[in-house]
């Protein structure tokens, strides 16, 4: 990571050491604002826990966005006088603060205070848990986009010569933001060429038979633990060399964003092979450019067979709805796997809880499957439900002119799917084979492209 920590700027996560986990000493105010209703302190109270933050005060309130502060200006001043009383060295507010107002609210603390927003808190996090290349590229990659509309104001305020040495970072111009729009473009290639890699890796592992089910949920749900429980052990020599990411094992803690790069195992299933996929936590009210740029990390659960959608259901109904909602407003669009529902941690509920829970969720979570992935209950029903669950092998059986374009589709349906029969006549090849129905519909349409084909 650049930059060193504990630096006074207030422009972005660069200035701030997000380079290990030496942050326990830091005390920090919490502060956010709702239009309605009540502000909740409690997830923004675990974020900064998680970064390493000593938590020594919250403050809320129900207004509408101030466009110079965010909050009102006399909330400003009772968050000042706050930070004094505790001795608090940073402010971290759980709203989309822009850089204007992140300004304003800086100048009325006291020197030295630092303002952070929920984003930047998330990517404090993510520096800090960042052990592969590929995490610490994507951390690099939301923070120069985070910093790019940041640099722009600051251009533009130093144009403007209101402010000289604006943020006390010197001077300003557009060879900033150039160089930043470079960086952004060379991560991208380096993550888009890992990312070619995976997908190769992922195809391998299709075409040796595997199944592949990703496991995805809100942060903290038990995503982790549940891999854990559905894994086989695995002789981790052996695969070492093929499959890196096979080797890591699924750390589970209370604390949110435990795990952040990916963990492949081989499921204990009965017919099926399958290997699973533990992946980041998802989380609410993150911006499209966060999620962007950890696209490629949930490439793995969109690219799934089956998705196992883990839900923390010893929390109350409109936190798990809550969470529920996040969860598929992330997947949609991008996941074409069908969904598994499983309401873990039911070792803390009473029976008569869990059927109350169901009835109200049953609409975000039609028949959802209750384990507890600590102590192992539900897991073999879990296990028979993913097995029922997964798509059928088709059978197909496709005749094919004898063309260049022909039997290029020829070697990508034996890299695919299980050919039982390939016979050469009158100018014409027969194929018989067996796959997934996502490999038979893509066959199919290939086929169809080309000249005189049939199919019976
Ligand atoms: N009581 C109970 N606790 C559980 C269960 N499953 C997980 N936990 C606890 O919940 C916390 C979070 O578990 P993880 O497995 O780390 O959750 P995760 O979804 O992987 O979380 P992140 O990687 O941080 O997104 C840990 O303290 C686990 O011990 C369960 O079935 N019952
Ligand atoms: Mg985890």
């Amino acid at each position: 990571m650049r930059g060193d920590a504990g630096g006074t700027g207030r422009t972005g996560p660069t200035d701030r050491g997000a380079d290990g986990g030496a942050t326990g000493d830091r005390r920090a105010i919490v502060a956010k604002r709702v239009d309605a209703g009540d502000a909740d302190l409690t997830e923004i109270t675990r974020l900064a826990e998680a970064a390493g933050y000593e938590v020594v005060g919250g403050l809320t309130q129900t207004r509408t966005e101030d466009a110079a502060f965010m909050f009102g200006e006399g909330k400003v001043a009772e968050l000042r006088d706050l930070v004094r009383e505790r001795e608090a060295d940073c402010v971290v507010i759980d709203n989309d603060v822009g850089p204007y107002q992140t300004f304003n609210v800086g100048g009325k603390l006291p020197e030295g205070v630092e303002v952070i927003d929920r984003f930047t808190l998330i990517l404090e996090i993510f520096g800090q848990r960042a052990n592969t290349r590929k995490a610490q590229l994507q951390v690099e990659l939301a923070e120069l986009r985070y910093e790019l509309p940041r640099a722009e104001a600051k251009a533009s305020l130093a144009k403007r010569d209101e402010r000289p040495g604006f943020m006390g970072l010197g001077e300003y111009d557009e060879s900033v933001e150039r160089d930043i729009k470079r960086q952004i473009s060379e991560i991208r290639d380096e993550l888009e060429s890992i990312a070619e890699k995976e997908q190769a890796r992922r195809e391998q592992r299709r075409d040796s038979g595997f199944d592949l089910v990703a496991l995805a949920g809100y942060t903290n749900a038990g995503k982790s633990t549940l891999m854990r429980q559905l894994a086989a052990e695995l002789d981790v020599d052996e695969n070492e060399d093929r499959h890196p990411d096979l080797a890591t094992t699924a750390e589970s803690e209370d604390m949110l964003f435990t795990t952040l790069g990916t963990t492949t195992r081989r499921a204990e299933m009965d017919k099926r092979d399958v290997l699973l996929t533990d992946t980041v936590g998802f989380i609410a009210d993150l911006p499209h450019w966060l999620v962007e740029s950890f696209e490629s990390t949930l490439d793995s659960v969109y690219r799934a067979d089956l998705v196992l959608l883990v839900v923390d259901a010893s929390e109350p109904v409109p936190e798990m709805r809550e969470k529920l909602v996040t969860s598929h407003d992330t997947l949609y669009e991008r996941n074409e796997a069908p969904i598994v529902t499983v309401f873990n941690k039911v070792d803390r509920l009473d029976p008569g809880e869990l059927a109350d829970k169901r009835a109200a969720l049953s609409g975000l979570a039609p028949d959802p499957v209750a384990v507890s992935a600590r102590t192992g209950a539900g897991i073999a029903e879990l296990r028979d439900r993913v097995e029922a669950e997964l798509p059928e092998w088709e059978r197909e059986r496709l005749m094919l002119p004898v063309s260049d374009d022909a039997m290029s589709l020829v070697s990508w349906i034996h890299d695919h799917a299980h050919v039982d029969e390939e016979t050469y006549a009158d100018e014409q090849v027969t194929l018989a084979f067996e796959a997934k129905p996502s490999v038979v519909s893509r066959a199919r349409s290939k086929a169809a492209e080309l000249a005189p084909a049939s199919s019976t």
